[in-house]
């Protein structure tokens, strides 16, 4: 069994609809993976059921040794560091930056109800800082610029000091300062051995991080390709991804596809 994720035949079905398809996963300590699919592809049901939000239908999903069904996941959840838009819609808006990190550390969203120790708030700040946030502690969450919401959320998501690490499209809705510097802070943790095993889920090959070691592919709920990122990546599995033509640019690093006739218009 891998030690950080192992899924077989993992499969969702809603309203008779197959969501996730007979997905096979794995992922060991240390690597980096990128979950690409087209709108639809069943990308962020895949990550509820890795952030142990969602049990599949059939199939077995292990996380950490543990198997979902047969394992509490309020014991599992912390281990798990999740940042998705789902999560960040439950954070109230006037809560501080600080709050919105420390309460991580005892799965709640809300400040009110619990006392928190002095080390917890040390480590909330230290992970602000590392994220570029630390001049902002006090401001309320709702005030932020999309790109800050982003880097506090992971902030958020690091704080149970987690053994696996998902960012469900973190890059969603930066502009193009924001999307480079969340890819260069990215690059940063995926270099940095004491890290968590890292899932980021995007549409864009812009967004990959240097330094992210795997991708998986998805298209209509099943596995189109899955493996290290250099030998998978390929124009023939983008094109069996997202259905189209595309020419793929890598340049030191990074990735880009445009499309094969784009010069034609
Ligand atoms: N409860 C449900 N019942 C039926 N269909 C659902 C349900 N929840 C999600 N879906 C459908 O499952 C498919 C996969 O959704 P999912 O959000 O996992 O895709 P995604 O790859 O993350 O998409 P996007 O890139 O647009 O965020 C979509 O077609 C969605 O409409």
């Amino acid at each position: 069994m891998s030690d950080v994720l192992d899924f077989a035949a993992v499969t969702v079905v809603r309203g008779g609809k197959r969501l996730l398809d007979a997905v096979d996963w794995e992922i060991r300590e240390g690597e980096r993976w990128v979950v690409l699919g087209p709108n639809g592809a069943g990308k962020t049901t895949l990550m509820q059921i890795a952030g142990t939000r969602m049990h599949p239908s059939s199939g077995t999903a292990s996380m950490l040794g543990e198997t979902m069904g047969r394992v509490d996941v309020f014991e599992l959840r912390p281990l798990i560091g999740l940042s998705s838009a789902a999560l960040a819609n439950q954070i109230p808006g006037h809560e501080t930056v600080l709050n919105v990190v420390v309460t991580a550390a005892y799965g709640t969203t809300g400040r009110w109800r619990e006392e928190y120790e002095k080390m917890d708030e040390r480590r909330a700040f230290a992970l602000l800082h590392d994220w570029g946030m630390s001049t902002l502690i006090n401001r309320e969450f709702a005030s932020l610029s999309e790109g800050e919401r982003k880097r506090v959320q992971i902030a958020r998501a690091l704080m149970t000091d987690p053994e696996l690490l998902i960012l469900d499209e973190p890059a969603a809705g930066l502009d193009l300062g924001g999307r480079e510097d969340l890819v260069k802070r990215l690059s940063l943790l995926a270099a940095d051995e004491a890290a968590p095993a890292v899932v980021l889920v995007t549409h864009h090959l812009e967004e990959i991080p240097p330094g992210f070691t795997h991708v998986l592919m998805l298209r209509e709920g099943a596995v189109v390709a899955s493996g290290p990122l250099r030998e998978t990546l390929t124009e023939a599995n983008l094109a069996a991804t997202f259905d189209a033509d595309l020419k793929l640019i890598a340049n030191g690093g990074r990735y880009t596809a445009v499309a094969r006739d784009s010069h034609a218009v």
